[in-house]
């Protein structure tokens, strides 16, 4: 049975009592110094330094591919306070509406879930959504084992995966937190439960500055020292995804102007 834990006041939150604990350990210790120096990539006002236009420029209009009138299902993995995952929404269903992303155009509704870590960004992303009933916020640990059960309640069916799942900027996290393995076990979870993976990794260098400003505060990763996958983080991603996964890679964007791309796989 998945741990929902009410000491927040958040609904539902399936993040363990000593994460939780943590995050807000954090966010005392930190705040006033460098709000940005946080252990889970948890920041606080991070779309005033990161608009989600930057990134809806980035993707392609055509790769939501639906069946019959089906909702297209769609989970966003680290959603912050949900304002990028409010505008890909926007984005999948104008391109529903306008038939570019398929021939039944109109017709195609769209179902998305947001999950986040912390339960501050939920409950804003909760306040703000404007598309209760089409997009959905819960506080869930993507790395806790317990996590299916409440992740897969927004499906159809046991059987059923997400039409698409999104991760952007948010592997570096998974890998800084749970290492080597945990950013593989990561990646073989997403390809399980996803027809199609959205990823926007950040290359090493982001890996450095995040060690850097949590070095300012007497802070570091549990993992940073062990970690093997290093300069080569991005190919290795890639790699993991075709050769252990079975996906193939269907479209990469250009840069963002933070130096990221938005890479697009399908499973077979
Ligand atoms: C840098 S932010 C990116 C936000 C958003 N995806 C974007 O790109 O605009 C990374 C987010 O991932 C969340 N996160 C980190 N580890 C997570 C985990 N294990 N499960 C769920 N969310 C996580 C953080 O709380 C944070 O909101």
């Amino acid at each position: 049975m998945p741990k929902f834990l009410s000491d927040t006041s958040t609904s539902e939150v399936l993040v363990t009592g000593q994460l939780l604990k943590k995050i807000k350990m954090d966010r005392l210790q930190f705040n006033g110094d460098d709000p940005g120096a946080v252990l889970l990539g948890n920041f606080i006002n991070y779309y005033e330094f990161h608009p989600p236009e930057e990134r809806l420029k980035l993707l392609p209009s055509h790769l939501w591919e639906t069946k019959g009138n089906e909702p297209y299902t769609c989970l966003d993995i680290g959603c912050n306070s949900g304002d990028l995952t409010s505008r890909v929404y926007e984005c999948i269903t104008n391109s529903f509406a306008s038939g570019e992303a398929s021939p039944s155009g109109s017709k195609n509704t769209c179902s998305m879930l947001g999950i986040d870590v912390d339960p501050v960004l939920i409950e804003r992303a909760q306040e703000k959504n404007k598309y209760v009933g089409q997009i959905t916020y819960k506080c869930v640990d993507f790395m806790d084992d317990n996590k299916s059960e409440v992740i897969r309640s927004h499906l159809a069916n046991d059987d059923a995966r997400f039409d698409v799942i999104f991760c952007f900027s948010v592997t570096m996290w998974i890998h800084l937190n749970h290492g080597d393995n945990g950013l593989n076990k990561f990646l073989r979870e997403i390809s399980e439960m996803s027809k199609m993976l959205v990823l926007e990794p950040q290359p090493w260098k982001c890996y450095k500055s995040a060690v850097k400003r949590l070095k300012r505060c007497n802070k570091s990763f549990p993992y940073f020292q062990k970690l093997s996958i290093r300069e080569n983080v991005e190919e290795h991603i890639e790699q993991y995804l075709l050769e252990t996964c079975n996906f193939h890679k269907v479209y990469e964007s250009p840069d963002s102007k933070w130096g990221r791309k938005l890479m697009f796989f399908k499973g077979h």
